[in-house]
């Protein structure tokens, strides 16, 4: 069996102006724990799974290998509901399908005028097109949106899957630039004069909601270790 514990945060950055006494202590007992980080055994990597070519693309360019995973397409099934929920119920599905570790991911692009909506099935945009999604908000002055990442990761069937959210703010525009990947024509992040299909994909990648979310699955595979062993003590 696998134990998961999780070890206390200790943030030794307010002592720095304090005591160096307590900056050296601090330091050691940061150390030490950081000699002990949990080990998580898994039977096989973490699998990222999706149907989508465009999403694993990009998964592969930010990840490169600073994390053990390897991938696999399938079409998971097209859920309704908030988009945590929508991310943890593909998890649970990709884990047992595959038997192991997965790394799923759900995104949404949400309006604020219509509260969040439309979030996003893959269906709503074959059958809007661009330019429907810019006529959804033709009754309202207010044309700012966000693009939302909710990854999961289960450990296995049955164990509950961890969620990590990524967030980048804009505004929906009429289509600029070319039609390789979803919305990313509609969508201009804030502080950009481009939108996300017309930027070099290493510029959207520094920003996108993608982006923010794996930053957060890297940190939380920096704190645990995980091995790949393949007897009976795995998970
Ligand atoms: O960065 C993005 N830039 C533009 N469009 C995007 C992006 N990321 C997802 N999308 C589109 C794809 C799909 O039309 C819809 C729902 O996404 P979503 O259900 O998460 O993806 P999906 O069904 O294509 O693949 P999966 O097998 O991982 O569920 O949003
Ligand atoms: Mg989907």
């Amino acid at each position: 069996m696998t134990s998961i514990s999780l070890l206390p945060k200790f943030d030794i950055s307010q002592n720095y102006l304090l005591n160096p006494i307590r900056v050296t202590l601090g330091l050691w007992v940061k150390e030490a724990m950081a000699l002990v980080r949990a080990e998580v055994v898994l039977k096989k990597p973490v699998t990222f799974v999706t149907g989508n070519a465009k999403k694993l693309e990009e998964v592969k360019m930010i990840l490169g290998n600073s994390i053990p995973f390897s991938t696999l397409r399938v079409d998971l099934p097209e859920l309704q509901g908030e988009p945590e929920e929508i991310s943890k119920e593909k998890a649970r599905i990709a884990a047992k399908q595959i038997d192991g570790a997965v790394l799923v991911e759900d995104t949404c692009l949400c309006f604020n005028a219509l509260h969040g909506l439309p979030g996003f099935e893959k269906w709503f945009l074959q059958k809007l097109g661009h330019e429907g999604l810019n006529n959804m908000l033709a009754a309202y002055k207010d044309k700012s949106a966000y693009a939302l990442c909710v990854f999961s990761l289960a450990l296995g069937p049955g164990f509950e899957p961890t969620t990590f959210v990524g967030r980048t703010e804009g505004k929906i525009v009429p289509a600029r630039g070319p039609a390789d990947f979803g919305w990313d024509p509609v969508f201009q992040p804030d502080g950009s004069d481009f939108t996300y299909a017309e930027m070099p994909k290493d510029e959207k990648n520094k920003i996108s909601h993608r982006r923010r979310a794996l930053d957060k699955v890297r940190d939380h595979f920096r704190e645990y270790d995980f091995v790949v062993r393949n007897d009976d003590s795995q998970v």
